[in-house]
């Protein structure tokens, strides 16, 4: 089963489409980096995912169902201003999220912020931004959820704090299996994290796909000024002096022009490459999952 399955989704608010003919299909499991400029739609297909928003046009289902009632179970939301009650404590928030989801998971959640250090006496105000993130976070995966979608949990986090709250997702991950959907414009800490990309550009995917995937199919290809090598390629952006040409492009076979070298890409290089190119697309079609209401 799919984790999300977007099929000709739109949202509109007045007279702004903020996502327009979205399809999608991201596998159960996966840890997914949602990344784009600036108002390119991320915190609404957050937001729709999260039944906080409903589509204007078609359809998001999270696990095979509409995120509303008790399909909301399964997900968990950290918004970008991490909502937590500031004068209370540590231990106080676990309690209320105890008292708000009978499935909490008290001990694993009081085990994990053990392992990051933070006391459960303090108070939430006097948390630095990093350990509010690791709270935000760790009270989502004590809900036992399949899916937790967080709002650019790395914003304004220092690179060190950046750095522990990735491991303690990590460490949450492989424990539980969730699937992840994280959205942040620091795309080169989300490389080693994250297996899936959603690259959103003015309301539509612009690249959708299992990273490995993506950085095997790209490639910048360096050569002689002045021409372009035989072969099976796209070009999706070019860069051209008068001593060389470059490439990035998508390979659908090696280069065989040997004055040409093929070098491998960055998670972060395919990223800006791509939102160079704000018309370049890349994605699979969807696979999307078989439904008895589909004719
Ligand atoms: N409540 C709203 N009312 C009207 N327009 C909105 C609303 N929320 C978002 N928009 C518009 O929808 C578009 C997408 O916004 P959204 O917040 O989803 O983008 P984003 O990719 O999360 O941006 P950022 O990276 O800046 O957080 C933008 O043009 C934005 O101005």
């Amino acid at each position: 089963m799919t984790a999300l399955e977007a099929t000709g989704l739109g949202k509109r608010y007045r007279d702004t489409w903020a996502l327009r003919e979205v399809f999608l299909s991201v596998p159960r499991g996966r840890v997914v980096a949602l990344v784009g400029p600036n108002g390119a739609g991320k915190t609404t297909l957050m937001r729709l995912a999260v039944g906080l928003h409903r589509p204007t046009t078609g359809h998001l289902r999270v696990f095979g169902a509409e995120p509303y009632g008790e399909a909301l179970a399964q997900v968990a939301y950290v918004a970008q201003d991490k909502p937590l009650y500031d004068e209370f404590t540590v231990n106080e928030m676990l309690n209320v999220g105890r008292h708000l989801n009978p499935r909490f998971d008290l001990a694993g959640a009081r085990d994990r912020l053990a392992d990051l250090n933070i006391p459960g006496r303090a108070r939430v105000h006097q948390l630095s931004g990093g350990q509010r993130a690791q709270l935000a976070i760790t009270l989502a995966v004590a809900k036992r959820v399949d899916l937790i979608v967080l709002d650019e949990p790395l914003a304004s986090l220092d690179p060190l704090a950046r750095h522990e709250v990735m491991r303690g997702l990590m460490m949450a991950v492989a424990e539980t299996g969730l699937t992840v959907l994280l959205s942040s414009h620091v795309v080169a800490e989300l490389d080693e994290v994250c297996d899936h990309l959603v690259l959103l550009s003015r309301g539509r995917v612009q690249v959708a796909g299992d990273i490995e995937d993506i950085l095997r199919a790209h490639r910048m290809l360096t050569g002689p000024a002045g021409m372009m090598p035989g072969g099976a390629y796209e070009v999706i952006g070019e860069d051209r002096t008068e001593r060389q040409t470059s490439l990035f492009a998508r390979l659908r076979e090696p280069i065989p022009d040997p004055r040409w070298t093929a070098h491998e890409l960055s998670l972060t290089d395919v990223v800006l490459g791509y939102m160079r190119s704000p018309m370049s697309t890349h994605f699979p079609p969807p696979v999307l999952a078989e439904r008895d209401d589909v004719a």
